[in-house]
């Protein structure tokens, strides 16, 4: 069970009364005080565990108290202290303040430990008390109360990678293939429900996270589909994976109806349930479906839209390759900085800049103008394959010399929306290694922060 959000109740021990003791020995009358200070009160604390990705335990256990000090006694013996608790958390977990709902954690890196109660001080015992005033005082401190505090606990998972997509394109597929997670897959939508987190391997010496959420749809941000809240849940992740599936198609053949339902969630959906029978994929759907998903995520917060992003084309071994290599798509992704890009693989001006350097052949033709990949090129095969092989020895030889561009490169280290647009299928492994490879790439370049912002 997947739990993202819960309330709990949390409470530090109070610290132990001191006492109130006079030494008895025979032959002592009037012994001085030996009463003991008490222990102190149990601190709670919150410890981040990477081995765990849900809040789902703490549906059953709501309280977490820590245990008081004891009392001190005679012969100057302190009170035992009250034991600390310790709350395991999921990395990503925030703990906020559950009547002011300010953030007092947010606590992202395993081991990470803070204390969010302090257990209440011991009292002191009368021994303390003692002066030359007062040689046998009779009181002793009480021990402080220990505090109280409702708080929530708000997990916004941690990836590197999160794929977005409508619901039914391929998402949970991709991320199987990609990652150990097995999560549901089925044909048709909503089959995700709650995220997946999986590990991407790439070779033996690197590997990054990702993120299958539930499919979006238009009208998510206010609240349509599963709407909008597992969206916290890509708000820290480095790049967003768009997910395009070239089986939709749309009939574009009236303009007129640019602005209508023709184009809205309803006409995508509809598209969902028809036949796998396609003989050319139409561009424009594609980029249709990502203007949705892109004005959606904007919707919920700019901060989201301005991630890096890129685009997988997903279900390609469903489209006819040879209309898809000849009409070459033409994404006209203005708004998003690419204009008029006719290829059917892309990468961008920087992505491409990090893969080269080390002076690496990149292997398939990189043209001057826009970096396109040649489906031509005798490097890349018919239906558009980037030759995997290439990309991974170039990130390998890259990765010893870190990625890292010297200033007269500094041009290059804008990152480029988007870093690169694959088409790539889950069912027939086609440009599942690049994918994984590129992707790598760009986590290890300067292009992307590595810590969360
Ligand atoms: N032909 C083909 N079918 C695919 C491919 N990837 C996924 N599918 C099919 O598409 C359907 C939906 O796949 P899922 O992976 O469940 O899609 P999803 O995006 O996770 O869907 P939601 O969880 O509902 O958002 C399933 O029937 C898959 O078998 C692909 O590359 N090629
Ligand atoms: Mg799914």
């Amino acid at each position: 069970m997947f739990v993202d959000n819960v309330e709990i109740f949390i409470q530090s021990g109070s610290g132990g009364a001191g006492a109130v003791s006079f030494r008895r020995e025979k032959y002592v009358l009037q012994g001085g005080p030996d009463g003991g200070d008490g222990g102190r009160g149990g601190d709670v604390y919150a410890l981040v565990d990477k081995n765990t990705n849900t809040l789902a335990k703490f549906r059953g256990r709501k309280r977490y108290v820590a245990q008081d000090g004891a009392q001190g006694s005679a012969r100057n013996c302190q009170g035992r202290s009250g034991e600390d608790i310790i709350i395991k958390i999921p990395p990503g977990t925030q703990i906020i303040d559950a009547q002011t709902k300010l953030v007092l954690f947010d606590l992202l890196y395993d081991g990470q430990k803070v204390k969010i109660l302090q257990g209440g001080k011991g009292g002191k015992g009368n021994t303390r008390f003692k002066s030359s005033t007062n040689q046998r005082p009779n009181y002793a401190q009480k021990g402080i109360s220990g505090k109280c505090l409702k708080v929530i606990l708000e997990l916004k998972l941690i990836a590197d990678v999160a794929l977005v997509g409508f619901p039914n394109t391929g998402k949970s597929s991709l991320i199987s293939r990609l990652t150990n997670s097995k999560p549901k897959i089925a044909n048709y939508e909503f089959s995700t429900i709650v995220p997946n987190l999986g590990v991407v391997d790439v070779f033996d010496f690197f590997s990054y996270t990702m993120a299958d959420i539930p499919g979006l749809i238009q009208g998510a941000s206010e609240g349509k589909g599963l709407g909008l809240q597992f969206l916290r849940h890509i708000e820290r992740t480095k790049i967003l994976l768009f997910l395009l599936d070239v089986s939709k198609m749309i009939d574009f053949s009236n303009p007129l109806e640019s602005n209508n339902s023709l184009y809205s969630a309803n006409a995508l959906e509809s598209e969902y349930n028809s036949s796998y029978v396609n003989t050319s994929i139409n561009e424009q759907s594609l980029v249709r479906q990502f203007e949705i998903l892109f004005n959606e995520l904007r919707q919920y917060s700019k901060f989201l839209a301005n991630k890096p992003y890129a685009i997988a084309l997903s279900k390609s071994d469903l489209v006819i390759f040879e209309s898809f290599a000849h009409s070459h798509f033409h994404f006209d992704f203005n708004e998003y900085n690419i204009g008029g890009l006719q290829t059917m693989a892309y990468i961008s001006p920087s992505l491409v800049h990090y893969m080269e350097y080390g002076y690496v052949d990149f292997g398939v033709n990189l043209s001057n103008d826009n970096f396109r990949i040649d489906l031509e090129n005798e490097n890349v095969n018919d239906i558009g394959y980037v030759d995997s092989k290439h990309i991974e020895s170039t990130f390998q030889r890259s990765t010893i010399q870190e990625l890292e561009l010297d200033s007269s490169y500094k041009d290059f280290n804008v990152v480029d929306k988007p870093l690169f647009i694959l088409p790539i299928s889950s069912v027939s492994g086609l440009n599942l290694d690049s994918l994984k490879t590129l992707l790598a790439i760009a986590l290890k370049s300067s292009l992307i922060p590595s810590k969360d912002s």
